[in-house]
C-alpha cells in the first residue's frame, strides 16, 4: 500500500485519518494520502500568507522552478502517466498525453513569469495633470486557493498552479478526493526543483468541509475553482467580495455543415467525443448536422465509432477506460435509456458494464432531452439534424452553458458567422469542441464559468493592476 504524504507548510504530513484511492479499473486501493482538518487547513492558509509576504520570489527565480518542474515532469513521465491512468480511469495512451500538456503548461508559465509587467500612462494628456508621470504595476493577489476536478486532475492543477506562482502568489491547492495522489506527486517535483517552503500548500478531504473552509478563509485573496456549476456558484456566495476564477460546466455543441468534409467531421467527432470516457469539459455532446448529409455523416461516425474498444486501460488496444465510478455510468445509462423512450436511436452503444460505458451515438436527439439539455459528462453524443443555420445557432445558444462550440464548413462565411454568433467562450472551425491548446485563453460563458485559464491570462487574473502616478511639480 502506497502511503502518500502531502506537503504543509514545508513538511510532508503522514499523520491523520487516511482518504484510500482507489484505482477505477480494478477496484484496489492505489495508495491512500491523509486528510486535513481545520487545524490543518488553517495553518496551510497560514504558512502560505506567510510564505508570499516573507519569502517573496523574484521572477526568474520563479522561471526557474517552474521550467525545472516541467522537466522534471518528462524525466518521469511514465511513472506519473501509470498513477494517473489507475486513479481516473483514463488509458495510458491519454494519461501521458496528460503529461506532456502539464509539462508545455508549467514551461509557459515559467516563460510568463519574466514578462509580467505594467505599463506607462500618459496622465499629462489630462488638464490639470501636468507635470506628472505615471505608469502601472501588476501586483500579485497574495493567497490563492486552487480547487480542482477529478477528470484532468494534473494539467488542470498545473493551469492553476503555474501561472499562480509565476505571478509570485502562493498557493493552497484543494485537489478532487477521488483523484488526488498525482497532485501529491506533482508538489514533490515543485520541491525537487527548489520551490521555497509556503509557496505549495494541499489539503485533503471533502468539499462540505474542507472546500467550505476554505471558502470562509478571509486571508485567501482569490479562489480559481474547476469544477460543476453548481459547486462554483456555492463557492462564489461563500467567498463574498473576493475574486473568484469559474471553469465550469458545458454540454458542447459541434455544428456540420452541408458543405463540410464529412470525412474529417466524423473522424475529429468521435476523436473528441468519447476521449477520457466524455469526462472533459469541453467534450462533443451535440452535433447538429445538416439534414442534406444527416444520414451519411451518421454513418461514417457510428462506422470509426464501433472500431473502438473499451476495457482495461492499461491495455494499449484499449480507447476508452471506465468512467469515474459505476453510479455515474448508472447516470449515463438512464439518461440514454430516457432519451430512447422519447423517440432517440442508438445507432451504436448504450451498453453498461460496471463503469465502463461503450461508445455511444444517438440520432433523433430533442434538445429537451437531457442528454442534449444538461452536461452529460460521458461517452455518449447525441446528433439532431437541422434544415436552417440561423435556427442551428439559436437553438445552440438556447444551453445555459457556454464554454467551446465547434463547426465543420468549408465556406469561410458561414465559419465567421459561427464564430460571431454562437455564444460560446470559443469557437473552434473545422475542428470539434475539444480542442485546446494550452497557451490560449480558454474559459466559458453563461454557466460554463467566469475568467480565463492559459498561463499569460490566468496571470492577468491572479494580479492585481496598481496606478503609480508622480508629481514633479
Ligand atoms: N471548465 C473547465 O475547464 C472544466 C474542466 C474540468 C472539469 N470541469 C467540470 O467539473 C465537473 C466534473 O468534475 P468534479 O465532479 O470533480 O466537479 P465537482 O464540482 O464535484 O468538484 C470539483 C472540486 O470542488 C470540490 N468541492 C465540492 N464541493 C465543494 C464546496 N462546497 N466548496 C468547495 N469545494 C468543493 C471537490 O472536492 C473538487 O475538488 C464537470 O461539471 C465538468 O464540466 C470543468
Ligand atoms: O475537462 C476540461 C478540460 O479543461 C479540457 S482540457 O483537458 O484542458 O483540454
Amino acid at each position: 500500500m502506497n502511503h502518500y504524504p502531502i506537503l504543509l507548510d514545508g513538511e510532508w504530513l503522514t499523520t491523520g485519518e487516511v482518504l484510500e484511492v482507489r484505482n477505477k479499473y480494478t477496484g484496489e486501493v492505489m495508495g491512500t494520502v491523509p486528510t486535513t482538518n481545520k487545524e490543518l487547513v488553517d495553518k496551510a492558509v497560514a504558512a502560505a500568507l506567510r510564505a508570499y509576504r516573507e519569502t517573496p520570489m523574484p521572477p526568474y527565480k520563479r522561471y526557474e522552478i517552474l521550467k525545472k518542474t516541467s522537466e522534471l515532469l518528462l524525466e518521469n513521465k511514465r511513472y506519473l502517466a501509470a498513477i494517473l491512468s489507475g486513479e481516473v480511469g483514463k488509458t495510458m495512451k491519454e494519461a501521458l498525453v496528460e503529461v506532456e500538456r502539464t509539462a508545455q503548461t508549467l514551461e509557459i508559465s515559467a516563460e510568463e513569469a519574466k514578462r509580467i509587467h505594467g505599463e506607462g500612462v500618459p496622465v499629462e494628456a489630462s488638464p490639470g495633470a501636468e507635470n506628472r508621470i505615471a505608469f502601472t504595476l501588476r501586483v500579485p493577489v497574495g493567497v490563492v486557493c486552487a480547487i480542482t476536478p477529478f477528470n484532468v486532475p494534473l494539467n488542470l492543477v498545473a493551469h492553476k498552479l503555474g501561472p499562480a506562482l509565476a505571478a509570485g502568489n502562493a498557493v493552497v491547492l484543494k485537489p478532487a478526493s477521488v483523484t488526488p495522489l498525482i497532485a501529491v506527486k506533482l508538489a514533490e517535483l515543485f520541491v525537487q526543483a527548489g520551490l521555497p517552503s509556503g509557496f505549495l500548500n494541499i489539503v485533503i478531504g471533502p468539499g462540505s468541509t474542507v472546500g467550505e473552509w476554505l471558502a470562509k478563509d478571509e486571508r485567501i485573496s482569490l479562489y480559481t475553482f474547476t469544477g460543476s456549476p453548481g459547486v462554483g456558484l456555492k463557492l462564489k456566495q461563500d467567498t463574498g467580495l473576493r475574486k473568484v476564477l469559474l471553469e465550469l460546466g458545458s454540454n458542447s455543441a459541434v455544428i456540420v455543415h452541408k458543405d463540410a468534409d464529412l470525412q474529417l467531421a466524423a473522424k475529429m467527432c468521435v476523436d473528441k467525443s468519447f476521449g477520457n470516457a466524455g469526462q472533459v469539459c469541453i467534450s462533443v455532446q451535440r452535433i447538429y448536422v445538416h439534414r442534406d448529409v444527416h444520414g451519411i455523416f451518421v454513418q461514417k461516425m457510428t462506422e470509426a465509432a464501433l472500431k473502438l474498444k473499451a476495457g482495461d486501460p492499461n491495455e494499449d488496444t484499449t480507447d476508452i477506460g471506465p468512467m469515474i465510478s459505476e453510479k455515474e455510468a448508472e447516470r449515463a445509462e438512464a439518461w440514454v435509456r430516457e432519451a430512447v423512450a422519447e423517440g432517440a436511436v442508438v445507432e451504436c452503444g448504450g451498453i453498461r458494464q460496471g463503469a465502463l460505458f461503450q461508445p455511444t451515438i444517438l440520432s433523433g436527439v430533442h434538445d429537451t432531452m437531457k442528454v442534449a439539455c444538461e452536461e452529460l459528462f460521458a461517452p455518449v453524443v447525441g446528433i439532431a439534424a437541422y434544415d436552417d443555420l440561423d435556427d442551428c445557432i439559436r437553438r445552440i445558444n438556447l444551453s445555459r452553458y457556454g464554454l467551446q462550440a465547434g463547426i465543420f464548413t468549408t465556406n469561410v462565411h458561414t465559419a465567421f458567422k459561427a464564430a460571431r454568433e454562437i455564444h460560446v467562450g470559443g469557437v473552434m472551425i473545422n475542428d470539434a469542441s475539444q480542442f485546446r491548446a494550452d497557451a490560449m485563453p480558454y474559459g466559458g460563458v453563461k454557466q460554463s464559468g467566469w475568467g480565463k485559464e492559459g498561463p499569460r491570462y490566468a496571470i492577468e487574473e491572479m494580479t492585481e493592476e496598481r496606478i503609480v502616478v508622480m508629481n514633479l511639480q
